[in-house]
């Protein structure tokens, strides 16, 4: 599938570190005349703009849908800021070795651009370093794939340090081995077997500068990761449950979250808003206190190499208690998406934690809509279904399930009573002379702290009342 996307230079701009791999990679000697007349980093100009998206229906595409697949992918260039000038699809049984897709079509994308102005060609697929090269040896523009696209998404959305060195280091990984096509050309231009071209020896620098910068890179990111763990250390030694937000982008987490915590982190119907963990308190109707966190959205084919590289930020993922999977229920693309979801879980090695499956979006759907049983149906945009959300995370955390439970203090223990009261939902609460009589449901780590003043267990509460037998200790 192809589409030809055009820019407006006002609102696209590849980021610095695209930019400058692609500079380094793909200019041969008339790329680099091209782009000293008019703009050194090969940003698009005003009339000039365009990009183009492609991909062989190659088994990597055919188990989504193919429209929405295709909507989807539009819907990532126009997160990146982009114009669409055109769409061209190719299906193919395998795609073709040399450039991806055939000859014919090809021709069609030369034409395409050249018809539309067109600055940039966006393939929905990733290409070989080799097929970059040939599809960027017949256009005059710059050609970027899919994985690219979603570096650049990634890098234009990262706030924090981390972040964004996370996303250098997987943007300048991606680009090593697609460096040097046109250097190449250029070294055979040089000259026979053992002679160096003068392309091959700016490849060989362009290589080195590279290299020195992942090294410097991968120290700076080790340096805030150490600060972190200190953090966490510290964050620790109160043990607070965590639940995560995870699940497809645009799902609706960052809003969700909003809504759950009071925060005010950016919900943005741009693909990918959200790339760093941000974490909030929050007090569960037992009054049990627990950590949410926020995540980076998951995608269809989501870059191997990225998610390695958020292993760091997605931590918060891999320690949490409990998942909340937050999932669009008005997506065409629902069933699709839970798989995807499913898959990157897997491949962080978490896909045994606890989940809660939270439809997000209903207000968008009839009202008389039914949903399966195990799914918690919620908008985080109109506050529906938050209490019942609440509920189920209480419900669901196993580390420190809730228990039921009735306590007689004396009076004179006013700390063990402030105690109960700040941790626990109190169900019923007199005075019995100088005793207090607390019924209530809280953490078991709590309860369990008082178990001297308890006087007798949940289970046994309705036989007690009825038998009227409450005044006895
Ligand atoms: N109608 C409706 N829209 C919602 C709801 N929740 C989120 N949205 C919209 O969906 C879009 C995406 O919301 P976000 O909260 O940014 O989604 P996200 O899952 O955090 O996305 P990423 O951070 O990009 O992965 C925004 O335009 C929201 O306004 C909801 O309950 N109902
Ligand atoms: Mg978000």
């Amino acid at each position: 599938m192809l589409v030809v996307v055009e820019f407006t230079s006002a609102r696209y701009k590849l980021s610095p570190i695209a930019r400058q791999a692609r500079s380094v990679a793909a200019m041969d000697e008339r790329a680099r005349a091209h782009a000293s007349e008019e703009d050194e980093d090969w940003t698009p100009s005003a009339g000039d703009v365009a990009q183009t998206a492609a991909s062989a229906a190659s088994p990597l595409v055919s188990d989504m849908d193919f429209e929405a697949s295709l909507a989807e992918f539009q819907e990532l260039a126009r997160s990146a800021g982009a114009q669409i000038a055109a769409v061209l699809v190719q299906r193919r049984a395998k795609p073709d070795a040399a450039t991806l897709v055939g000859g014919g079509k090809l021709d069609e994308i030369v034409a395409t651009v050249a018809s539309t102005g067109a600055s940039l060609v966006l393939f929905d697929h990733d290409l070989t370093p080799s097929q970059a090269r040939n599809v960027e040896a017949r256009l005059p523009v710059t050609v970027i794939d899919r994985t690219q696209l979603i570096l650049d998404i990634f890098a234009r959305h990262a706030r924090t340090r981390e972040g964004m060195l996370q996303v250098e280091l997987a943007q300048l990984d991606y680009s090593l081995p697609r460096l040097g096509g046109k250097g190449k050309t250029m070294s055979q231009t040089g000259g026979g077997i053992g002679t160096r071209g003068p392309g091959e020896t700016q490849l060989e620098v362009d290589k080195r500068k590279i290299n020195v910068r992942i090294d410097r890179i991968k120290q700076q990111l080790e340096a805030v990761r150490r600060i972190r763990r200190q953090q966490r250390g510290r964050r620790e030694a109160v043990p607070v449950p965590t639940v995560a937000l995870v699940g497809y982008t645009n799902a609706g987490k960052s809003t969700l979250f909003n809504s759950l915590t009071g925060a005010e982190v950016l919900a943005s119907e741009r693909m990918f808003a959200t790339l760093d963990p941000k974490l909030r308190q929050l007090t569960l109707p037992s009054r049990r206190r627990i950590l949410v966190s926020d995540t980076v959205g998951f995608i269809r084919n989501l870059p191997h190499g990225l998610v390695t590289s958020f292993r760091a930020t997605l931590e918060e993922v891999e320690r949490a208690e409990l998942l909340l999977h937050v999932r669009d229920a008005a997506s065409p693309t629902l069933e699709e998406q839970r798989v995807q979801v499913e898959a990157v879980l897997e491949e962080l090695g978490v896909s045994r934690k606890p989940v809660l499956q939270v439809l997000n979006k209903i207000d968008l759907l009839p009202p008389d809509e039914i949903f399966p049983p195990d799914a918690i149906p919620v908008s985080g945009m109109t506050g529906q279904g938050l209490d019942a959300l609440l509920k189920a995370i209480d419900a669901a955390l196993t580390r420190d399930p809730l228990m039921e439970a009735e306590f007689r203090i004396p009076q004179s223990e006013g700390r063990v009573i402030a105690s109960l009261e700040r941790g626990a939902t109190m169900l019923q609460q007199r005075y019995e002379g100088n005793l207090v009589y607390l019924k209530a449901v809280g953490p078991t780590s709590l309860l369990e702290r008082y178990r001297r003043y308890q006087w007798k267990g949940a289970e046994s509460a309705h036989a007690t009342e009825s038998d009227g037998s409450a005044g006895e200790i």
